[in-house]
């Protein structure tokens, strides 16, 4: 089985280091800078457990080194998956799957969702429609990430916690392309559920990504902090209930209910989100994916998201104001 991770950073890094150990898979990166010679001179060195392990991967720089896959995984930040089409193309083939690692609303969420939407393509995450035109829907895995990973330095990947990948096809099949896959990760010491409905589980992550990510980029605040303060917890309880009439709308099952994945999100602590790590960092935020599409699926399904519209004005202005938009 032939695997490429494209974007081999945090997420890809960790994935392409338990795989590469584990040996089963034909594997290799595309990654890029700093990150990929270090990577090419000293290997992939995962910090787990306390403990490093050295992955020696095959890492190019241009995936025409390595040719068409079975599987490739796209493990960008979501922002980048459409600048880098031209550059993933060689690495696709009749039969490839590509398996989507984005947080927030994915670029073919409407194929095989069926109902008025089918065949949307939603600006937010996909202007112009070309990643659905490039990539074709038909070849993707749709996926949810757990594990919370660094990357500490180049070549160097620190897992913090978490190891669940769940998987699934858009249509909810179970076919032999995605169990097959979750084979393969298992051995590798990982969870890769596959799931019939994995939009509703998209959703049940996205609904503490849409709030409490623009909530502490903000206000500079932990996941611990938002929760416990009455007013700012108000907002983002605001925003998730706002978010779950758009999902229900589409027909996403919310099998917990707010309230207790609010206090799912206060007990990870003392934790920076993604988006406002990436903000101190000066690099782009996930504000498309996580945010800025869920207030296009409201406008898609008449939902009023007049919370969602504030945080996000704000958010967005931050981050022009920051160059991290
Ligand atoms: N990190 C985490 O703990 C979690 C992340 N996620 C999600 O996973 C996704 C990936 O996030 P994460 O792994 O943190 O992001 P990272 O920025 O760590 O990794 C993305 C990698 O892709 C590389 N890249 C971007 N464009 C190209 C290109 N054209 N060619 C080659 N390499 C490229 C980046 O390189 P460069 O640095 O040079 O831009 C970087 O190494 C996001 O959607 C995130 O929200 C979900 C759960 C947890
Ligand atoms: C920590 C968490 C769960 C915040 O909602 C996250 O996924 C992120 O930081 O992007």
């Amino acid at each position: 089985m032939r695997v490429t991770v494209f974007g081999a950073g945090a997420i890809g890094g960790y994935l392409a280091a338990k795989l590469a150990i584990s040996g089963s898979v034909d594997l290799s990166i595309v990654a890029r800078g700093a990150h990929l010679e270090a990577i090419k001179a000293d290997g992939l060195r995962l910090i787990e457990d306390g403990k490093e392990t050295v992955a020696r991967v095959k890492a190019a720089a241009r995936a025409e080194e390595l040719g068409v896959q079975d599987y490739v995984v796209l493990a960008l930040k979501a922002h980048s998956l459409a600048p880098a089409l031209d550059e993933i193309a060689p690495l696709l083939g009749e039969g490839t799957a590509v398996v989507t690692m984005q947080n927030g609303v994915p670029w073919w969420y409407f194929y095989k969702a069926g109902g008025a939407l089918e065949g949307t393509r939603l600006n937010a995450v996909d202007p112009g429609g070309a990643i659905w035109q490039r990539i074709g829907p038909e070849r993707v895995i749709g996926s949810v990430v757990y594990p919370a990973v660094e990357v500490d330095a180049p070549g160097l990947i620190r897992h913090v916690e978490g190891t669940r990948f769940s998987l699934g096809e858009p249509s909810g099949e179970k076919s032999e392309r995605v169990t097959g896959l979750a084979r393969e990760m298992v051995k590798a010491g990982l969870q890769a559920p596959v799931r019939e409905d994995i939009r509703s589980e998209i959703w049940v992550k996205l609904w503490g990504n849409l709030s409490f990510n623009p909530i502490s980029a903000l206000t500079g605040s932990t996941l611990a902090a938002i929760v416990a303060d009455e007013a700012t917890r108000a907002v983002a309880r605001a925003m998730m209930l706002e978010a779950q009439a758009i999902g229900e709308m589409l027909g996403v099952r919310f099998l917990i209910p707010v309230d207790r994945r609010i206090k799912g999100a206060g007990d990870v602590g003392e934790h920076k989100t993604s988006m406002l790590q990436d903000l101190e960092r000066g690099r782009p935020m996930e504000i498309f994916a996580l945010v800025t599409a869920v207030q296009e699926l409201g406008r898609l399904t008449g939902q009023p998201t007049p919370t969602i519209d504030t945080v996000l004005a704000l958010v967005r202005r931050l981050a022009i104001e920051r160059g991290c938009y």
